[in-house]
C-alpha cells in the first residue's frame, strides 16, 4: 500500500552520519545543513517550510533563525546541553523544546572518571617517561585516587553518575548545586569556593550559559590548591581559561583534565604546551552507543510531539 502521509520537513543543523540521517529520513523530510553556509542558505531559501529543527548545544539555534521559520513547532537537541538555543524566543512562540537528557550520561561519567584517574595518576607523563626508558625509581610517585575527596559542581544526571563511579573508589563526595538535593547522602556545600577548598578533585558537570560563566575562577582554583585537580566535562565557559592556564603554569593546582573549551573547536593555545593538563576534543558524551540513544530519543520526542502525545524529555 502506498502511504499518503507527507513527511514533516526537518532541518538538521548538527553533523550526523549518513546511517543516522537515513534512520531519521524514514520518518521526516530531512534537510541536512551542518556548515554555517549551508545553514544560512537552508533557512533563507526554505525557512518557511520547516516544522522541526534538530541541533546540538554548541551549534544551537538563534532568535533570528527562529523568526525566519514561521512554521516551526519543535526544536530538539541531541545530547544534554542546550546553551546556544534561544530559549526565550522559542518559548515566546510556543515552540516545543526537547533534549536528550540521560542518553549520554554513562558515557560522560566514564570519560570524566577516565580523565580523573589519568591526571591524578599522572598517566600522560608516565607514558612519555616509560617510552623514553625512565623507570619507576627516577620519578615522583603519583597519589592514590581511592579515598580522595571528590567535589562535584552540578550534581544532576551526569554528576550523580560520576558520584556512583567515585563511590566504587571509596571517595568521599561533596557537591555544590544552587540548592541541596534531598535524594543524595553526599555533603552539600553552599559555595563553590568552599567545595574547592574541601576537595582533592573538583569536577564540573553543570550546564553552560550565563549562570555558570567563569564560576571556576582564580579564587576557586586558589582554593583547590597545589595538591588539587580540576576535571571539566561541562562546558568551556564554566572555567576562566586564563586563570586556569596561570594556575597550571605556576603549579598553583596540580593538574587538569579537560574535554570542553571556551575556544572550541580547538583547545586554547595557553594550555596545549603544559604538561600537567590532559585534553580531549569534546568527546565525553559521544560514543556509538550514546549517539544512537540520542537519535532514538530525538525520534521518540519528535514522533511523540507530532502524534499529539508531547515530547518525552522536555526542556
Ligand atoms: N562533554 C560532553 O560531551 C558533555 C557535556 N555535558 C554537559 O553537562 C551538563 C549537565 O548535564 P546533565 O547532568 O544531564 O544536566 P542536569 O540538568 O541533569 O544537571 C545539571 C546540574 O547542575 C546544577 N546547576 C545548574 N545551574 C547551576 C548553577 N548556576 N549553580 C550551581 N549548580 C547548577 C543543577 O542543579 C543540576 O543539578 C550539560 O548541560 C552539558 O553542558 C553533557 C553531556 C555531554
Ligand atoms: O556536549 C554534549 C551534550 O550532550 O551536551
Amino acid at each position: 500500500m502506498i502511504s499518503t502521509v507527507v513527511p514533516i520537513p526537518l532541518l538538521v543543523l548538527n553533523g550526523m552520519s549518513q546511517r543516522h540521517l537515513d534512520q531519521i529520513g524514514q520518518r521526516f523530510d530531512v534537510c541536512h545543513a551542518p556548515t554555517p553556509a549551508q545553514r544560512a542558505q537552508a533557512i533563507a531559501g526554505q525557512g518557511a517550510r520547516f516544522r522541526a529543527v534538530l541541533t546540538i548545544g554548541s551549534v544551537g539555534l538563534t532568535a533570528q533563525e527562529i523568526g525566519a521559520m514561521p512554521a516551526l513547532e519543535l526544536v530538539c537537541v541531541l545530547g544534554a546541553g542546550y546553551e546556544n538555543l534561544a530559549l526565550d524566543a522559542a518559548r515566546a512562540r510556543g515552540i516545543a523544546l526537547a533534549n536528550g537528557a540521560g542518553t549520554n550520561d554513562d558515557c560522560v561519567a566514564d570519560h570524566a572518571f577516565g580523565l580523573l584517574i589519568a591526571i591524578v595518576r599522572g598517566m600522560r607523563a608516565l607514558d612519555r617517561q616509560c617510552r623514553a626508558g625512565v623507570w619507576r625509581d627516577a620519578i615522583g610517585l603519583p597519589p592514590n585516587v581511592s579515598g580522595k575527596r571528590l567535589g562535584i559542581f552540578g550534581l544532576g544526571t551526569i554528576g550523580r553518575k560520576i558520584a556512583r563511579r567515585a563511590a566504587g573508589f571509596d571517595m568521599e563526595i561533596g557537591y555544590h548545586n544552587r540548592s541541596p538535593r534531598a535524594d543524595v547522602p553526599h555533603r552539600y556545600f553552599g559555595s563553590l569556593h568552599d567545595l574547592a577548598a574541601w576537595c582533592d578533585v573538583l569536577v564540573c558537570a553543570t550546564p553552560g550559559g550565563p549562570a555558570t560563566h567563569h564560576r571556576v575562577d582564580a579564587a576557586v582554583l586558589q582554593a583547590l590548591g597545589p595538591q588539587g585537580y580540576l576535571v571539566n566535562i561541562a562546558r568551556g565557559s564554566v572555567v576562566d581559561t586564563q586563570a586556569l592556564a596561570a594556575a597550571l603554569r605556576e603549579r598553583r593546582i596540580a593538574g587538569a583534565g579537560l574535554d570542553v573549551y571556551e575556544s572550541e573547536p580547538a583547545p586554547p593555545q595557553e594550555l596545549i604546551h603544559l604538561d600537567n593538563v590532559l585534553l580531549t576534543p569534546h568527546v565525553a558524551g559521544w560514543s556509538p552507543e550514546a549517539v544512537q540513544a540520542s537519535v532514538n530519543r530525538f525520534l521518540a520526542n519528535a514522533e511523540g510531539y507530532f502524534a499529539g502525545r508531547g515530547v518525552v524529555s522536555p526542556i
